[in-house]
C-alpha cells in the first residue's frame, strides 16, 4: 500500500475474547434460566408460613436484580475491539487542525499547585505546532495562589517547552521527570546533560517559589469574586502556546455546576481568543505523560471516512501512583475492560478526562439551520455577538500576536465568565437542543456523552501501550469511598430521571449501546442483592433455614455454575487484559466494598434528590498525600481510617456471615446438605475479605478498622441476629 492511502488507523475485533465471552452469555443464560424454572416450580410448593414466603420473595429479587445487572453487563462484552493510529503517516505540521486545551482546577489546599503546575506544563508540552495550541485553567477557588503558581509555570515553562522539544522528550511532566527513579532520558551526551542541570535549578526555584507562595492557600479560596482571565505574556512567546488563567465569576446566590459550569466557561472564553476546532479536557492531576496524544487524537480525527461523525476520541485514565497492589482497585481497569466492548458498539462514554472533543459536537450546532435568526441564537447561546460569531468563525484565533486583549474583548470575556451569562440560555439545560456540558448531575462526563450519542455521534477508545495521561489516585479507603459516593450518586441521579438510558436510550440508540449505558449508571443497584444475600443468607443458615437446593438435587449444579462460571469469567478477563490473579481477586472486595458503602449511599442520596430533600455536592477528590497513608499503599495495606457510617455496614455484614459459618459449619457436619450453599456463599464472602477481619480484630496499627466502628458493627449483628429470631420463631 502506498503512503497515501495508507490508514491513519486501524480498528481489530478482538475475537478470541469475542467467542469466550458469546459462548459465556449462551451458557450462563441457560444456567440462569433453570434457576428461574426451579423458583418458579418451587415457589408456591410447600406449606410455606406468609414470613417464609416474604424471605423467598426477598431471595428471588435479588436474584431478579443480579440477573438483570447480568445481563445489561453482557452488552460491554458483545463487541470488543482494539484500535491502532499511525502518527507518523499524519500530514505535514501546517495541515494539523489547532487544539484547545482546557485544565480544572477547584481548591488550591485539597489539589496543591505544584500538581497542578505540572499538568498545565506538560499540556504546554504536547508535541504540536505551538502556533496552534492554547492551554486554558480554570481555577474555580478564584485563588491568587493559582494565579500566582501560573505565572511562575509560565516562565519555568519558557526554559522546560524549549529544552524538551530540542531533545525530544518523552516524559514532559518536569515532577514526574526529575524524579523518576530510573533514568528516562533517550539522550545522554555532554551539552544536553549540561542542560539538563540548569533546567532542574530552575524547576527547584519554581518548586520553591510555590511553596512559599502557597502558604495560607486555604484563605485564598473564595466562594464569592469577580471573573479575571489573564494571557500570559511575558517571554519568548512565538515559539509557545497562548496560556490563559480563567477564574469565572462566582456568588453565593448563583448555581456554578461544578466541573461542567467550569468547562462550560472555559469553551466560551476559548471561542473568542483561539477557538480551536478540538478540545482536550484536563483533570488538574491528570498530566501529559505522552506528548503525542493531540497527533494520536488526530489520527481519527483527519480520517476522512471515520472523522464527521466521531465527536470525541477518548484516552483511558491510567495512574502513576498504582503499585502492584492496588488495594483500592484504583486503576479502575474494569472500566476500560468494558471501555473496549463500548468502542465496538458506537464509543466510550466520556471518562471525565483525557479525550479530545469536537468542538461543534458540544454546541450541538449540527442541528442548526443555516437561516437560524440571531435571536434564535442568543436564546440559545447566551448574549454575547462575538461568541456566536465565532461559532461561524471558521475556527480563527481573535487573539493578537502580542497576546494583549483589546479593551472590547476584554469586557467581553468578562461577560462570558460572569455568573449569570447562562441563566435563562440553553447552557446545559435541557432544551430543543443542548449547549455545553449537562448540569443536571454531578457526573457532567456520562450525562453529556449520552445525549451525544443520543444525537447521532460515535466516540473512540485509544489505549496505546505507553498511556498518554497518568493521574493520582485515591491512596486510602476514605478517599476512595467519598469519590466512589459522588459517582455512585451522580449516576443514581440520572437513572433516576427521565434520562434514564433503557427509557431514553432506545428510542436514539441501539438496544446494546442503551444497555451499555443502563449497566453503568444502575450499577449501584448490586447493592440491594448484596444486603439481601449477605444478610438474609447467614442469618437462615443460623436459623436452619435453606434457601438453596440440596447439593444432591440436580438444581443445585445450576447455581454452583453460575457462581463459579461468573468468577472464573472475571478471572479469565483481568488476566486477557495484563492483570494478575491477585488484581481479580482486590477487584472482588472493592466491589463487595463498594456496594455495600458507596451504592448504598449513592443510590439513598439520589432518592431524597429525587424528591428534593438533598442538595447535590461536588466533594473534590484529596490529592495531598499524607506520608504514613502513602506507606500503607505502597505495601499494599489497607488504610482502614474512613468514618464510622462507611464503615460500619460492611463489618457488621462480615461479623454475621463469619458466626453464622461457624454454626453451618457444624450442621454440615450432621449431613445437613441442604446448607451446602449458603455455607459456600458466607465462607466465600469471609475469605474474600479476609483484610476487613485483620482490620478488625489482628492489626494494631493506626490503619486499622476504628474500635468503636468493629463494637458498633458487633452490636448491629448481634441486634440482626436477635430480630431474625424474633421474626422466624
Ligand atoms: O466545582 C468544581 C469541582 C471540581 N472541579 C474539577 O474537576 C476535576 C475532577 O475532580 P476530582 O475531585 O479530581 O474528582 P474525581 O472523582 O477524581 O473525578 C472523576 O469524576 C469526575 C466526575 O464526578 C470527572 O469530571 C473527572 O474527570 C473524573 O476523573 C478536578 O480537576 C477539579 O478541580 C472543578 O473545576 N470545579
Ligand atoms: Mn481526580
Amino acid at each position: 500500500m502506498d503512503e497515501a492511502s495508507a490508514p491513519l488507523n486501524t480498528c481489530r475485533v478482538l475475537t478470541k475474547n469475542l467467542v469466550i465471552n458469546r459462548l459465556h452469555i449462551f451458557l450462563n443464560g441457560i444456567a440462569i434460566l433453570s434457576v428461574f424454572y426451579y423458583r418458579a416450580t418451587t415457589f408456591f410448593q410447600t406449606e410455606f408460613t406468609p414470613l417464609l414466603l416474604l424471605l423467598y420473595t426477598f431471595v428471588l429479587i435479588a436474584e431478579i436484580v443480579l440477573t438483570f445487572l447480568w445481563v445489561l453487563h453482557q452488552a460491554t462484552r458483545w463487541r470488543p475491539v482494539k484500535r491502532t493510529v499511525y502518527t507518523e503517516r499524519l500530514p505535514e505540521e501546517e495541515e494539523l487542525p489547532p487544539v484547545d486545551v482546557f485544565v480544572c482546577t477547584a481548591d488550591p489546599t485539597k489539589e496543591p499547585p505544584l500538581g497542578v503546575m505540572n499538568t498545565v506544563i506538560s499540556a504546554l508540552s504536547l508535541d504540536y505546532p505551538p502556533h496552534k495550541l492554547a492551554v486554558y485553567l480554570s481555577d474555580d477557588g478564584g485563588s491568587h495562589v493559582t494565579l500566582h503558581a501560573v505565572r511562575e509555570a509560565w516562565s519555568f515553562a519558557g526554559f522546560w517547552v524549549p529544552f524538551c522539544r530540542k531533545y525530544g522528550l518523552k516524559c514532559r511532566c518536569p515532577e514526574a521527570y526529575f524524579s523518576a527513579k530510573e533514568t528516562v532520558d533517550d539522550v545522554e551526551f555532554g551539552e544536553f546533560v549540561a542542560e539538563k542541570k540548569i533546567i532542574e535549578k530552575k524547576y527547584c526555584e519554581f518548586r520553591e517559589a510555590l511553596e512559599k507562595n502557597s502558604v495560607n492557600a486555604s484563605a485564598s479560596v473564595s466562594r464569592d469574586h469577580s471573573a479575571t482571565i489573564e494571557v500570559m505574556r511575558d517571554g519568548n512567546r512565538n515559539s509557545m502556546p497562548i496560556l490563559v488563567y480563567v477564574a469565572r465569576e462566582k456568588r453565593p446566590t448563583h448555581p456554578h455546576h461544578f466541573k461542567g459550569g467550569a468547562l462550560n466557561v472555559l469553551l466560551r472564553v476559548s471561542a473568542v481568543m483561539s477557538n480551536a476546532p478540538y478540545f482536550l479536557v484536563l483533570d488538574c492531576d491528570m498530566y501529559c505523560d505522552d506528548p503525542s496524544s493531540a497527533r494520536q487524537a488526530m489520527c481519527f480525527y483527519l480520517d476522512p471516512k471515520l472523522s464527521p461523525q466521531i465527536g470525541w476520541v477518548q484516552f483511558p485514565q491510567k495512574f502513576h501512583n498504582i503499585n502492584k497492589h492496588d488495594v483500592y482497585g484504583g486503576s479502575l481497569h474494569h472500566i476500560w475492560r468494558e471501555g473496549l466492548g463500548l468502542d465496538g458498539l458506537r464509543g466510550p462514554t466520556i471518562y471525565g478526562c483525557n479525550f479530545y472533543m469536537r468542538r461543534e459536537a458540544i454546541y450541538g450546532t449540527q442541528k442548526i439551520q443555516k437561516d437560524i435568526d440571531l435571536n434564535r441564537l442568543r436564546k440559545s447561546f447566551g448574549s454575547s455577538n462575538e461568541f456566536i460569531k465565532s461559532i461561524y468563525r471558521n475556527y480563527e484565533p481573535q487573539l493578537g500576536e502580542d497576546r494583549n486583549p483589546s479593551v472590547v474583548l476584554q469586557k467581553e470575556l468578562q461577560l462570558l465568565a460572569s455568573c449569570g451569562y447562562d441563566i435563562g440560555t440553553e447552557w446545559g439545560e435541557k432544551a430543543s437542543f443542548y449547549v455545553g456540558y449537562r448540569y443536571f448531575t454531578v457526573v457532567e462526563d456520562t450525562i453529556t456523552s449520552l445525549e451525544l450519542h443520543c444525537s447521532g455521534w460515535i466516540s473512540v477508545l485509544i489505549d496505546p501501550a505507553r498511556p498518554c495521561f497518568l493521574g493520582a489516585s485515591p491512596t486510602n479507603l476514605s478517599d476512595m469511598l467519598v469519590q466512589q459516593t459522588r459517582w455512585s450518586f451522580g449516576l443514581m441521579q440520572i437513572g433516576l430521571s427521565c434520562f434514564s438510558p433503557l427509557v431514553y436510550g432506545p428510542l436514539r440508540m441501539s438496544t446494546l449501546q442503551s444497555m451499555s449505558y443502563a449497566a453503568f449508571i444502575l450499577d449501584c443497584l448490586y447493592t440491594l442483592p448484596f444486603y439481601t444475600l449477605g444478610l438474609l443468607s447467614p442469618i437462615c443458615l443460623f436459623y436452619n433455614i435453606p434457601l438453596y437446593p440440596k447439593a444432591s438435587e440436580p438444581y443445585f449444579i445450576a447455581f454452583a455454575y453460575i457462581f463459579l462460571s461468573s468468577q472464573l469469567k472475571h478471572v479469565q478477563e483481568v488476566i486477557s487484559y495484563g492483570d494478575s490473579l491477585t488484581t481479580a481477586l482486590y477487584e472482588l472486595r472493592v466491589w463487595m466494598m463498594k456496594s455495600g458503602t458507596c451504592y448504598i449511599f449513592g443510590l439513598i442520596d439520589a432518592i431524597l434528590d429525587r424528591i428534593g430533600l438533598h442538595e447535590a455536592n461536588f466533594t473534590l477528590t484529596n490529592k495531598v498525600v499524607d506520608d504514613e497513608q502513602a506507606r500503607r499503599h505502597e505495601m499494599g495495606v489497607y488504610d482502614f481510617q474512613a468514618s464510622t457510617w462507611l464503615l460500619t455496614p460492611l463489618c457488621s455484614v462480615y461479623i454475621l456471615n463469619l458466626v453464622s459459618i461457624i454454626i453451618g459449619g457444624a450442621r454440615i457436619c450432621q449431613q445437613h446438605d441442604e446448607f451446602v450453599a449458603q455455607l459456600a456463599l458466607s465462607l466465600f464472602g469471609v475469605v474474600v475479605n479476609y483484610h476487613l477481619f485483620e482490620g478488625m480484630v489482628l492489626r494494631k496499627d493506626n490503619g486499622r478498622v476504628p474500635p468503636f466502628a468493629s463494637w458498633l458493627a458487633v452490636v448491629i449483628s448481634t441486634v440482626f441476629l436477635c430480630f431474625g429470631y424474633l421474626l422466624l420463631f
